[in-house]
């Protein structure tokens, strides 16, 4: 997919937040700011019309027709880029946003990468504009944060479902040609929408560390720059042991994403990674945990999950990646575990 560059969004974009943001055809007001990230803020926007009579008729075109919003409501992320390396950060997240296609995986409806002005005299930066739909009841970290204030837990069924829609989305990832890892699997990358009786609708996002998903590593230098990779890109208390520390001859494959997801079901149910204490305890050594698969089981709701669901979340925390399951053992379990639990 092509970047452009558009002198008018210098102007507007730059203001950091405020004034009006022109994506290639589309002019949207900033609402507010719905999140930040590493190098990048979210704002809620609202799409300002164009004056029919000044060609408004070619408004919106490059947006899908099938995700045009009808409040005009959506998503903006903008990202700050210093670099060169920033610069391929994007334009990757942008070329692999737009390939999947999927109701649980979020699209990317439009984008543009504008240069602007750099801090020092006469240089130049950039700053992109990624255009999303909106998910306004947060992220399923958001949520389970929620319930553990209330100290509440969703129910069984709840759980399953949201777990279930969270691995459709990346099976579609899994099984692209060729197969794709998302690499940042976990509660913070999910948006959450609840609905008016039916169970929530989970959309998995971020795809800034999505790439393709085998690698063969075949010398020590090529698994620290795997390791290097993996510590900037996969969070810590839900990144696979083999991207701890990696083998010099190993096989890598799209089951380090099966890791993250047992991390993920385990936060669904008990609030954060099964490996996340090992932060906090002043003698815990995260690397250790996660490479021993020493789970810490904490406290659940009355009466407690079925075994069924803590055998599940073992089940994918397997530290030898060769004997850990596939996304499509993994969807059949779950349907299987939510047809028990409505029968
Ligand atoms: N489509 C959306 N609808 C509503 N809120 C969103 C949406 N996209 C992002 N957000 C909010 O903005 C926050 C940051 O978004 P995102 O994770 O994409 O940024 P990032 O820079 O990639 O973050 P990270 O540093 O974790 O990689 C999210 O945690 C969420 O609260």
């Amino acid at each position: 997919m092509g970047c452009s560059f558009s002198g008018l969004n210098a102007i507007y974009g730059a203001v950091n937040g405020a004034g009006d943001v022109w994506i290639r055809d589309n002019r949207f007001r900033i609402v507010r700011q719905l999140g930040e990230g590493g190098a990048a803020f979210v704002f809620l926007v609202k799409e300002v019309l164009a004056d029919p009579s000044a060609g408004g008729l070619a408004r919106k075109k490059s947006i899908n027709p099938s995700h045009l919003s009808d409040d005009g409501i959506y998503a903006m992320k903008k990202v700050l880029i210093q670099n060169e390396d920033q610069l391929e950060l994007v334009k990757q997240e942008i070329s692999v946003s737009s390939l999947f296609s999927h109701p649980n995986l979020l699209p990317l409806l439009d984008h543009e990468i504008i240069a602007v002005k750099g801090a020092k005299e006469g240089s130049k930066s950039h700053e992109a504009y990624l255009l999303f739909p909106v998910h306004l009841d947060g992220t399923l970290l958001d949520n389970c944060k929620a319930m553990q204030a209330k100290k509440e837990f969703f129910p069984t069924i709840t759980v399953l479902e949201i777990f279930r829609q969270l691995c459709s989305g990346l099976q579609h990832m899994h099984n692209f040609d060729p197969p794709y890892a998302h690499n940042d699997v976990k509660p913070g990358n999910v948006l959450i929408t609840h609905r008016k009786g039916q169970l929530p609708l989970a959309i998995l996002m971020d795809f800034g560390s999505a790439r393709p998903a085998r690698r063969t590593i075949s010398t020590h230098s090529e698994a620290l720059q795997l390791q290097e990779w993996a510590a900037e890109h996969c969070s810590a208390p839900f990144r696979a042991p083999e991207l701890w520390d990696c083998p010099s001859n190993a096989s890598i494959d799209e089951r380090t994403d099966i890791w993250s997801l047992g991390c993920t079901l385990f936060a669904i149910m008990y609030g954060a990674s099964p490996f996340e204490y090992a932060l906090v305890e002043s003698d815990g050594n995260l690397k250790e945990t996660v490479m021993n698969a020493q789970i810490k089981w904490l406290p659940g709701p009355d009466p407690p999950y079925p075994e069924a669901l803590n055998q599940f979340v073992v089940w994918m925390l397997q530290p030898q990646p060769a004997v850990r399951p596939h996304i499509n053992d993994i969807v059949i379990h779950v349907e299987k575990l939510i047809s028990k639990c409505v029968n």
